[in-house]
């Protein structure tokens, strides 16, 4: 049990050279670049209250959650050990699970669905048995993770063929366009180690880091966005970004433009 914890007892070791600049810090920059969720989150969190006040409050979860993700990221790179990987990789399949109960459009589920509560029993059945499955082969487990954020991002680009509003477009653009170079990133640190390594530069994971957790913000505020506009109407939500309005840069969020149901207490 003990070995599960000790330094290095993961089977996966990333690009960046280990113990280069700490002792105690196995992959320095894969570590300090988890600072990006610590940042993000607690701004998502923000920007998305009133979205998530009218809709559910329980929209809060999947940027809380990255918090903890953030932080099991973080616990990994600094150790490389097996129980890191498991906590990084177990909290990302709940994040998701998290999202696709909340925002997996109604119109998508499979015909045997009653309604989202019973469609969140099923993904949360699913996210058990994947969670039990992921302790048999840890080495797997990050590729199966890539396989649902290809499902995710395929959704996306479903729904985007029936939407019109170009602001919706443009951040679907931008969302998939961060996500395919984080992916990129991933894929070159993982397989592309020794021509990187010659070029002096073994900072792709890092850089990962940084740009999933933009693609994150961009999905999640365009998949809120949808959801406002198909489930709560009359509230009007719009699409804007924090801090540039004008230029359409920063984080994205949806603004609430019609009438509030929910009672403001202050
Ligand atoms: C309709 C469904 C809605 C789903 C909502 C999306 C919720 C976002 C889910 C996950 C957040 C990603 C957090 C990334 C953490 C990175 C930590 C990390 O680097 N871990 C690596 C080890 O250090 C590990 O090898 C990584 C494994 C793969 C992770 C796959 C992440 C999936 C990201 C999904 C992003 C969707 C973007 C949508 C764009 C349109
Ligand atoms: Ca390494
Ligand atoms: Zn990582």
């Amino acid at each position: 049990m003990a070995g599960i914890f000790s330094y290095e007892s993961s089977e996966v070791d990333w690009c960046e050279d280990n113990y280069r600049h700490s002792e105690t810090v196995v992959e320095f920059f894969n570590t300090m670049s988890n600072l990006v969720f610590f940042v993000v989150s607690p701004m998502m969190l923000y920007l998305l209250h009133p979205y998530a006040r009218e809709r559910n409050l329980a929209v809060h979860l999947v940027w809380i959650m990255m918090i903890f993700v953030g932080l099991f990221s973080m616990y990994f790179h600094m150790t490389l050990s097996l129980m890191g990987q498991l906590l990084d990789e177990l909290s990302i399949l709940w994040v998701l699970a998290a999202g696709y109960s909340l925002w997996f459009p109604r119109r998508h589920f499979p015909f045997f669905i009653k309604d989202r509560s019973h469609f969140s029993c099923v993904v949360l059945g699913i996210t058990v048995i994947t969670t039990v499955s992921s302790f048999f082969k840890p080495v797997a487990n990050a590729y199966a993770l890539n396989c649902f954020a290809i499902h995710v991002v395929y959704s996306v680009v479903l729904e985007m063929r029936i939407c019109t509003n170009p602001k919706a477009l443009r951040l679907a653009r931008q969302a998939i366009g961060l996500w395919v170079l984080a992916i990129c990133c991933w894929i070159s640190d993982r397989f592309g180690c020794s021509f990187w390594q010659k070029m002096n530069f073994c900072y792709l994971h890092a850089i990962w880091h940084i740009l999933i957790v933009m693609a994150t913000a961009y999905g999640t505020s365009l998949l809120s966005y949808l959801d406002a506009h198909y489930e709560i109407p009359y509230s009007q939500p719009a699409l804007q970004y924090w801090p540039c309005e004008s230029w359409d840069l920063g984080l994205p969020y949806v603004v609430l433009k019609g009438p509030i149901k929910t009672k403001k207490c202050c």
